[in-house]
């Protein structure tokens, strides 16, 4: 049964599958911080928030089951990720769920901002009647600078299109063509900043965004400017804002996110020209169902070892790759799971090489894999996630390499591991219609499916030595399923790989070591 901790807000509605899922416990603690988090954390198998609870590497490291932090929405600034990735812990988060609810709720501000709607309200509420003081601007043939254009910014262009106005972005990873796609102007910063009589933000609040908006960038305003704020606090230098307020600079501003949230008592707020929202941009019952449906499923498969999508500490893999690799899912597992177990000293260097058909596509995601078999026999708490983040820290060197040269088969590929005193390599293959088999061990061809407890015995190639690995395994009453010999030449260096049905008791390995021809015996568990 798993445990998925929930301890932010979300939709009823939106959590259906979890609640009804029979393998999971869903408990719901609404508010939970501090000890009680910390307390609640350790047994739990996932944690489910929204924006409010702090994820802190201590939280974190207390999940001693934890497998997956969902995040019920974009941004996922309040947990610590690096430090969810040192431990393995998958990060998910349901980055398309709210896009229209935030685009919607910032045009709603930027007509209130323009039309002095909040100021307006307060006013009449309280019996005045005052129409000179809340003349505003019209949209129409504005123009709106969109600072970010990825899902949030580029809905609101189109709404601000429909609204006649002139839309210009600034992205470093926006296009010609996609900006010609959405009908707008794609610009540099500076122009952007410069032109807008309209400044919008909507980018994630990283080391480079953290102040984008400040004192000098205001001063390349036009006069009479108004700036939005609908994505993370921060990215407008908030005092940087109350002065250009306070000069006359901008004539406005309207925030749905702060620097501290919640902001309290904020200087801002002492400015007629601000109007504020308490972080509502998600806030839709639409949103808050779509977000908690993306995030109960992806949960739901993680803890279920099924593939999922939204990984934040993990790169993505679109679909059509994913089917594509999903058939050596096992082989290159099965090779690192190998590999892992011949090399019994500390590892300084993995390489893998791709052949055949498997040199013309994206791999990385199967080098993960393979990196987390091998290193699984060496290094405790290691996963799909943190492993090239374990092995970078542990100083080892992981190399991917693609060669032209398959050895005539389909697809190839090989892993060598070199420690101080040794070098290891195992290649395979998937043999169409019969699955993975290894093909090659430490320069020995072979034939061998990988699956079962095998034995993997180095010897001389002299005669009779094959049968008395077999009397002897016979005479203990363990037996041998299938058995491949490979060797480079006659009378040479040899290996055995011997699947036998159950692992041999300790006395039987130490006999079949004594056996003259027998040089190292080594159990290995596929
Ligand atoms: N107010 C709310 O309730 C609410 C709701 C949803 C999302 N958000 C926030 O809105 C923001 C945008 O969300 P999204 O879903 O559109 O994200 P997104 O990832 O689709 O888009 C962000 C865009 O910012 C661009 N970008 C990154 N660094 C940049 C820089 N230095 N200058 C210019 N552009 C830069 C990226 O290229 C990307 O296109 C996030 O901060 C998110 O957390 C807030
Ligand atoms: O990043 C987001 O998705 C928004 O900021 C929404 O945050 P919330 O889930 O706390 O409303």
């Amino acid at each position: 049964m798993y445990k998925v901790l929930i301890t932010d807000p979300l939709s009823d509605h939106g959590i259906e599958k979890l609640l009804q899922a029979e393998d999971v416990e869903v408990v719901r603690k609404v508010g939970l911080t501090g000890d009680d988090l910390l307390l609640e954390i350790e047994s739990a198998d996932a944690l489910l928030v929204r924006s409010q609870t702090k994820v802190t590497e201590e939280v974190i490291n207390k999940g001693r089951r934890l497998k997956v932090i969902a995040r019920a929405g974009v941004g996922v600034d309040n947990i610590d990720v690096p430090a969810a990735t040192k431990k393995g812990v998958i990060v998910v988060n349901a980055p398309d769920g709210n896009t229209i609810s935030t685009a919607e709720h910032t045009f709603a501000m930027l007509i209130s901002l323009a039309r002095n709607i909040p100021q307006a309200h307060r006013t009449v509420v309280q019996g005045e009647w005052n129409r000179k003081a809340f003349v505003g601007v019209e949209l129409n043939q504005k123009t709106l600078s969109i600072i970010g254009f990825g899902r949030i910014g580029s809905e609101l262009a189109k709404r601000a299109k429909a609204f006649r106005m002139n839309v210009v972005a600034f992205d470093p990873y926006l296009t010609e063509e996609r900006a010609e796609k959405f009908g707008i102007k794609k610009a540099s910063f500076d122009e952007a900043i410069s032109v807008g009589d309209f400044i919008t933000v909507h980018t994630p609040l990283t080391k480079e965004t953290r102040h984008l908006i400040n004192h000098n960038v205001f001063a390349k305003m036009k006069d009479g400017v108004r700036i939005l704020n609908c994505a993370r606090g921060g990215i407008i230098e908030e005092s940087a804002l109350y002065d250009a307020i306070v000069s006359g600079k901008v004539a406005g501003a309207a925030l749905d996110v702060f620097e501290v949230e919640p902001p309290g008592n904020h200087p801002l707020f002492s400015l007629p020209q601000v109007i504020a929202t308490p972080h509502l941009g998600a806030s839709t019952i639409e949103a808050q169902e779509n977000v908690a449906v993306d995030v109960s499923e992806e949960v739901l498969h993680i803890l279920r070892g099924e593939p999922f999508k939204n990984a934040v500490n993990l790169p993505s893999i679109p679909a059509e790759l994913q089917q594509k690799l999903a058939p050596y899912q096992e082989l290159v597992e099965k090779l690192g799971h190998f590999v892992g177990q011949m090399t019994t000293e500390a590892i300084k260097e993995i390489t893998i090489t791709y052949a055949g058909e498997l040199a013309d596509r994206e791999v990385a995601p199967l080098t993960r894999m393979m990196l987390k078999s091998a290193l699984s026999h060496h290094l405790a708490e290691i996963n799909y996630v943190n492993a090239p983040h374990v092995a970078k820290q542990r100083g080892i060197h992981v190399l991917e390499q693609k060669s032209g040269h398959s050895h005539g088969f389909t697809q190839w590929l090989n892993i060598e591991v070199k420690t101080a005193q040794s070098q290891h390599s195992v290649s395979g293959t998937l043999l169409n219609g019969f699955g993975p088999r290894i093909t090659k061990i430490d320069q020995f061809p072979v034939d061998v499916t990988p699956k079962g407890h095998l034995l993997f015995i180095q010897h001389l190639d002299q005669p009779g030595a094959i049968g008395r690995v077999g009397t002897l395994l016979g005479s203990q009453g363990i037996n041998i399923a299938t058995m491949q010999v490979g060797r480079k030449m006659a009378g040479g260096q040899a290996i055995m790989i011997l699947r036998v049905d159950k692992p041999l008791p300790n006395d039987v390995m130490e006999t079949l070591k004594q056996v003259d021809e027998i040089q190292s015996v080594m159990e290995i568990d596929l």
